[in-house]
């Protein structure tokens, strides 16, 4: 009989924490606990919002009646590391400290190891992070930046790009490693990558000033005007971050981190909110544009992915300035839970060894 592994998934985003039970492969329970941009602001740093996230996975895992100790393993989404290639990587004292640190910087993702384990420590069993947000394979050209001090880095959504990459790659009846795509993920950040043959050699730092804004971050800003902005005198490095990171984007001009709710204000008639909300898909679109000159034309898909690609009025804003370089193909959400609980299942099975993070 083959053996039954019962994983818990954890994956803490800008604007929610999911958590997912499978029994291998097979979810068991799956939700997505929102956090509105006023509850999580609250919070000064990522490991201030610790507790309050641990506390309600725990609770909503008790009030699904999931029984801990039939867990075999604990996967986290993985943070702000030192970049390093894709896979699925041991949770160590040295991965917590860096975690905690924030080497790379601030995310939400920085709790997934930590809270895998946290939790996989109390029941004696192994924690494990799969394709943290830092897996870095840009090609050597796509880093320079035009300052030499400032080289471009890798932070994106790699686990649930990497996941739908494989996903087309399948329904095309090929192999990740043969095709060309571009993906979009449009979630509480958003970064758009260009996937050469299995490898994602440029992509936007979805967490720091580059590419589209989106529902709580700037992007690309005017750089002179920023620089301006920061000698001012009127605010601190910690105002301008979070003017960055947090509380840009769609928070800024329309004060709300969430998609559906400016759905509802352009229902409403609110002509702000449908003009700032189409520019999100505009910028979208151009970063698009800017990967198919990455991958010289060769584009077997174009992959829209996230929570924002539910919404079918934002997927035809960008298909339609898109649609000419390749097949638009709409995955709404993502695939990261399954991308998680599968990580863990190939190290658990002896199909892979586990990676030590230096
Ligand atoms: N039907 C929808 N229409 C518009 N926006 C949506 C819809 N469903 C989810 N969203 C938005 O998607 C964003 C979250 O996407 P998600 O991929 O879950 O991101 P994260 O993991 O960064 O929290 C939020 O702004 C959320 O409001
Ligand atoms: C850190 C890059 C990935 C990212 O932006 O994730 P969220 O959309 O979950 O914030």
């Amino acid at each position: 009989m083959t053996e039954v592994y019962r994983i818990l998934t954890i994956n803490p985003g800008s604007t929610s924490t999911k958590i997912a039970i499978f029994d291998n492969e097979k979810p068991v329970m799956e939700t997505t606990l929102r956090h509105p941009a006023e509850e999580i602001n609250k919070f000064d740093k990522i490991f201030d919002q610790y507790e309050f996230r641990k506390n309600v996975i725990l609770e909503t895992l008790s009030e699904n009646g999931i029984n801990l100790t039939k867990l075999s393993a604990v996967v986290g989404r993985g943070g702000l590391l030192k970049p390093i290639q894709g896979g699925t990587y041991s949770v160590s004292d040295s991965m917590i400290a860096d975690l905690k640190a924030g080497v790379l910087g601030e995310h939400a993702s920085n709790l997934g190891g930590i809270l895998a384990s946290e939790i996989a420590k109390q029941l004696n069993i192994p924690a494990f992070i799969v394709d943290p947000v830092v897996v870095d394979e840009m090609d050597e050209v796509a880093r320079i930046s035009g300052m030499p001090e400032l080289a471009r880095k890798s932070i994106f959504h790699a686990l649930n790009q990497k996941a739908v990459a494989r996903r087309a790659a399948a329904e095309m009846g090929k192999s990740y490693e043969d095709i060309n795509v571009i993906v979009a993920h449009l979630g509480g950040g958003i970064s758009v990558g260009a996937h050469k043959n299995g490898r994602v050699i440029d992509v936007n730092n979805a967490l720091d000033g580059e590419g589209p804004f989106s529902p709580e971050r700037a992007g690309g800003l005017p750089v002179g005007d920023l620089a301006k902005m920061c000698f001012s005198g009127k605010y601190t490095l910690d105002d301008i971050k979070k003017k960055i990171k947090g509380q840009g984007g769609l928070v800024a001009y329309l004060g709300t981190n969430d998609g559906r709710e400016v759905v509802k204000m352009i229902e409403e008639g609110n002509e702000k909110a449908a003009l700032v909300y189409e520019a999100m898909a505009y910028q979208v679109a151009k970063e698009i544009g800017s990967c198919a000159a990455v991958l010289k034309g060769k584009v077997d898909a174009v992959i829209l992915t996230g929570g924002i690609a539910y919404d079918k009025q934002f997927v035809k804003w960008i298909s339609d300035r898109v649609s000419f370089i390749s097949q638009v193909i709409v995955y709404p959400g993502e695939d990261e839970m399954i991308a998680l609980a599968e990580g863990g299942l190939r190290v658990l099975r002896g199909e892979e060894t586990a990676r030590i993070y230096e």
